[in-house]
């Protein structure tokens, strides 16, 4: 990517900010980045105008509307139509701005809520979605679709990468809309420090495979470097857990001694979700940070950003 001018959307996010740090680390490329308040990427013309004035070569979508299994199941309608939204500007502009490559993002909660495990990428659309995240895995699906239709039509070299549950600095630690992994750092520290029972959501049961965000934004570098290809390519570790055996090794990392209840009025989304990597590992690629080291580092980073102001200060 020498010389080119790569436009990181969602750069102040978790998975953008990883794709910033990991394109500064190695890529001799230039790094564009704009704000919600610079551009709110709901908007067409908004999106055209930057990208006209900006001309980038490159375009990594990695802005969205993330949460938690409560906040999808909680509002559908945002996480469809900001979704949507976003991915159709985002890729219909590229194609209007001559862009070289795209690099698409989406999500494992994209297979079918009973995909045969671990899943395969031509498991899409083979039965029916996940309830609770329906609106979102329908607006990432739209994503990988649109990528596809317009190499198609137009030969543009648009990809798509599905990355499984991430977790790693920037992450969002607010309890209501998080993902479980900072949920649980989150709830333990305090419960060690109140010396307090900690509350899961859900039954613990459903298992969930985690993957570093450094692994993952090196991921993405790889097949921006190696990939061309039409189908959307799978992103993980290759190893799942139950949500009570994740609680014990984030229990062991905090240093909780305590017990836990579980909050079965919760969701437990879907039972199982442990991707298939065999097409990105025959590339050459492969995770680098077990996720106990990964754990740790997490944990680091939220008493450090977080603990000591109650929220962590997003990049600028
Ligand atoms: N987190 C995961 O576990 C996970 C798993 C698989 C895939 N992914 C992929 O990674 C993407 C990003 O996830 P994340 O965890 O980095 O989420 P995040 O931390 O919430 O970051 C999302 C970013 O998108 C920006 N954004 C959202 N709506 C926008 C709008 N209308 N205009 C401009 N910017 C907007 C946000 O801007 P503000 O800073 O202004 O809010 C933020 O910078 C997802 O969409 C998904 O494709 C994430
Ligand atoms: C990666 C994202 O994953 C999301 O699904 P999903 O893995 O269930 O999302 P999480 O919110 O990480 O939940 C994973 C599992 O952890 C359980 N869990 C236990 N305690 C907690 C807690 O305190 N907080 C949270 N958040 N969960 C908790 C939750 O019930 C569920 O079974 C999708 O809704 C999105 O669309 C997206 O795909």
């Amino acid at each position: 990517m020498k010389g080119k001018s790569v436009w990181v959307t969602g750069h102040r996010g978790m998975v953008g900010s990883a794709l910033v740090r990991a394109l500064s680390k190695s890529e001799d490329c230039r790094i564009l980045t704009a704000t919600r308040q610079e551009v709110d990427l709901k908007d067409l013309s908004a999106v055209r105008r930057w990208m006209s004035d900006n001309r980038p070569d490159v375009v990594i979508v990695a802005a969205g509307k993330v949460g938690g299994v409560l906040a999808n199941n909680s509002f559908p309608a945002d996480f469809l139509y900001e979704n949507l939204a976003i991915s159709t500007n985002l890729i219909h502009s590229s194609f209007e701005g001559k862009v070289e490559k795209l690099l698409y993002l989406g999500s494992s909660c994209i297979y079918p809520r009973l995909a045969e495990q671990p899943i395969v990428e031509e498991s899409l659309l083979a039965g029916p979605l996940e309830p609770t995240n329906e609106g979102y895995a329908v607006a990432k699906i739209a994503g990988i679709k649109l990528c596809q239709a317009y190499r198609k039509q137009y030969g543009c070299n648009f990809i798509s990468a599905m990355p499984t549950n991430l977790y790693g600095p920037n992450d969002n630690f607010d309890l209501a809309s998080s993902h479980v992994m900072p949920a649980l750092i989150r709830k333990m520290h305090a419960a060690k420090l109140a010396d307090e029972p900690v509350t899961l959501w859900g039954t613990g049961t459903p298992k969930r495979e985690f993957l570093h965000v450094d692994d993952m934004a090196d991921a993405c570098l790889f097949l921006l470097k190696n990939y061309d290809g039409f189908g959307h390519i799978n992103i993980g570790s290759g190893v799942d857990y139950k949500i009570s055996e994740l609680a014990e090794m984030i229990g062991d990392v905090v240093g909780y001694r305590g017990g836990f209840n579980y909050d079965t009025t919760k969701p437990d989304g879907m039972p199982r979700k442990l991707m298939d990597g065999t097409k990105l590992a025959a590339m050459g690629w492969r995770a680098k940070i077990d996720i106990h080291e990964g754990i740790r580092k997490a944990y680091d980073w939220y008493l450090k950003n977080v603990e000591q102001t109650g929220s962590a200060p997003r990049p600028t």
